[in-house]
């Protein structure tokens, strides 16, 4: 069994060739030319990987055609929020482009293969706290650009199964953190900052940006084993949500990573870090996926976190 993730030296595409390659299975993986490889280092000698531009279609059919996988673990993506609001263009094209390069290559050339596709509860936006928790049934409101280029992604799943038979399965994950998740993300930036006091790298002061939101994280390693079933036991042209099911608020998030730290730390409001609109409350509801596959989420949110912050104690 073949498996391509594209964007394999990334957070989640670091953990899920972890998974697959435990799973005896043969991982290709795409990386472009300013690929950092920190993240994969140490499975270089397992890992297969392809110089791969996804924007660019001809990049993309050399790769099809190179590799010919029997599963595509679609990950690469400009997924950080705020990025969208800085460059709205650049995200939706880099992910939308890059996600119908891969279906036409796969359609252009026959190839029988099932494509995952990593989209986003970003995509449900505004939610009415009436309305959780959320089902794959819930109104799609989306509130930044990085969520209408999911939306994308999404509807575009669903219409490459329906118009030419595609095997797609589309994930909309809920947030999800572990270690080597990207500093930009608040489970990381804040872990990091509390590594760095620790050490006294920086003054005991913690920056933040809006800790009223509420978020439903699940742990990294449960997401990738996720993103297997979907494949495995997932039907074509269906969404699924993956979620814990429990959600807390940024606040109580940091919270629990203070407690985990012996350090004195003030917290500041850093304006910059609030957003234009943000997503006030996710909580997800991942029972159709669990009946389809009888994946639940195993790792508690304390391990996760415990782990995250041991991660940054290592690296600072
Ligand atoms: C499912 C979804 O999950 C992620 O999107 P996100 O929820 O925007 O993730 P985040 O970690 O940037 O923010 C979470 C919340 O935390 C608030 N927040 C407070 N203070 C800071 C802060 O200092 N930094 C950041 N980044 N956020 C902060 C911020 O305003 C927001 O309410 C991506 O993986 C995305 O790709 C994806 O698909």
């Amino acid at each position: 069994m073949k498996a391509l993730i594209t964007g394999i030296s990334g957070f989640v595409g670091s953990h899920l060739a972890e998974y697959l390659l435990k799973n005896n299975t043969e991982v290709y993986g795409t990386i472009r030319h300013r690929s950092r490889m920190n993240h994969i280092q140490h499975l270089m000698n397992d890992v297969n990987l392809v110089e791969c531009e996804l924007r660019d279609p001809f990049s993309v059919e050399n790769l099809i055609q190179d590799v010919k996988p029997d599963l595509i673990f679609h990950l690469a993506a400009q997924s950080f929020v705020p990025t969208s609001w800085n460059s709205p263009i650049d995200t939706i094209h880099n992910n939308v482009a890059g996600q119908v390069n891969i279906f036409e290559a796969v359609r252009r050339f026959n190839l029988d293969c099932k494509i995952q596709i990593a989209c986003s509860s970003e995509e449900y936006g505004y939610v009415d706290p009436t309305e959780v928790p959320i089902t794959e049934l819930n109104p799609i409101r989306p509130l930044s650009p990085y969520a209408i280029s999911k939306v994308a992604q999404d509807y575009l799943g669903y219409q490459y199964y329906k118009s030419y038979g595609l095997h797609v399965v589309c994930t909309r994950t809920f947030n999800h953190t572990g270690p080597r998740r990207g500093e930009n993300f608040v489970t990381s930036n804040f872990a990091k900052q509390i590594a760095e006091i620790e050490k006294g790298l920086k003054a005991p002061v913690l920056y933040v940006g809006n800790l009223q939101a509420q978020r439903d994280f699940t742990d990294v390693r449960d997401v990738v084993h996720a993103y297997w079933l979907a494949l495995e036991k997932g039907d074509p042209g269906e969404v699924y949500n993956i979620a814990s099911g429990s959600c807390c608020t940024i606040q109580e998030m940091l919270n629990l990573l203070l407690s985990l730290s012996t350090v004195q730390i003030e917290i500041k409001e850093d304006p910059a870090r609030l957003r234009p609109s943000d997503v006030e409350i996710l909580l997800g509801d991942y029972s159709k996926f669990h009946k389809k596959t009888g994946w639940k989420p195993e790792i508690p949110f304390t391990q996760t976190m415990e782990d995250l912050l041991n991660y940054w104690r290592a690296i600072v």
